[in-house]
């Protein structure tokens, strides 16, 4: 299932937070919305998961507008763990997980087995399964943050929205929550979901292109898991991605895959900062090498706002 954010615009009070902005991401794809802080990207994924509705443009679900679907239907198909969702449950892990399982629920809310089969396996998925009596208020940011995406996951979603992920997570843990992501396409999509992940077979991309209008652009897979997700670490983007869209001042300024979107003229005029693509000696996986841009050379991305 695909999602496509289409055209979107997002004014408040006056200011444009978000200005005609396209984002697509093809079935099973992972696809990464990067950019410098007050950006937009919160205020563009709280459009995608239903939080926030939109000024202009729409969000597209396999092509029907998420904002029309009945919200039980929205979550069957969408699912999303924002930035500041730890949130102050006072109930315990298994409880919070299964909230997850409410839009495949009868009215009578009865848990069947396979809500609780589906609360069991999120939790395994996010290693946290030993976690299910403690009460969600006991846990540490980071257990928070996986029992969080557990009950993402047992919403068995077919998109799911993300921002920031890592959030209080430690370097393994952030690894293995991004490789997690990436692993899960694989582990539920169709035929050909594989193929769909190779960056050769990615939409059309770079500056001026349509996003998604190149060859493969339409043709995801059918099936899988599609995750959209904003990250901070542009390390971990580059590494986890099939493909990234950059925002800054509230406009889509370019997007592709990440050795090609990550180049140091872009990591200078949207970042800020000198930034240097290297390999890992021992994977070959793109690394990033930064260092701080000297003051007088600095440009920046015009204002758009
Ligand atoms: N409800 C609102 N009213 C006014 N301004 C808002 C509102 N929501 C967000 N903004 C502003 O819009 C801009 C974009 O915010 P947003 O949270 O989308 O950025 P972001 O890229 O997610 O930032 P960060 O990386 O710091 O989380 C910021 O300048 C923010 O202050």
């Amino acid at each position: 299932m695909r999602i496509d954010i289409e055209h979107l615009s997002v004014r408040i009070g006056g200011a444009e937070l978000v200005a005609d902005a396209t984002v697509r991401a093809a079935s099973g794809q992972v696809v990464g919305l990067v950019g410098p802080n007050g950006s937009g990207k919160s205020t563009l994924l709280r459009c995608a998961y239903r939080a926030l509705r939109p000024s202009a443009g729409a969000v597209l679900v396999d092509g029907d507008d998420l904002h029309a679907l009945s919200p039980r239907e929205g979550a069957r198909r969408l699912a999303a763990l924002p930035q500041e969702s730890s949130s102050e449950f006072d109930f315990t892990v298994g409880e919070v997980v299964a909230m997850g399982r409410m839009p495949h629920q009868s009215a009578t809310g009865r848990v069947s087995a396979a809500d609780a089969r589906a609360c069991a396996e999120a939790l395994a998925t996010v290693g946290a399964g030993h976690l299910v009596d403690r009460g969600f208020l006991t846990l540490s940011g980071g257990e928070k943050q996986r029992v969080l995406i557990a009950r993402a996951l047992a919403q068995q979603p077919r998109v799911l929205v993300l921002d920031e992920p890592t959030n209080h997570l430690d370097i393994a843990q952030q690894l293995e929550v991004l490789a997690l992501l990436r692993a899960a396409p694989r582990a539920t999509a169709g035929p050909g979901a594989a193929d769909a992940q190779r960056p050769d077979a990615e939409p059309g991309s770079g500056p001026g292109a349509e996003p998604g209008s190149g060859p493969g652009g339409e043709a995801g897979p059918t099936g899988g898991l599609t995750v959209l997700t904003a990250l901070h670490d542009l390390n971990l983007a580059a590494q986890h991605c099939d493909l990234l869209y950059v925002i800054a001042h509230g406009r889509i300024v370019t997007f592709g895959p990440p050795h090609e979107v990550l180049t140091p003229t872009l990591l200078a005029e949207v970042f800020q900062v000198r930034g240097h693509q290297v390999r890992h000696p021992v994977s070959g996986a793109l690394q990033l090498l930064f260092d701080r841009l000297p003051h007088q050379s600095a440009t920046t991305v015009p204002a758009t706002r």
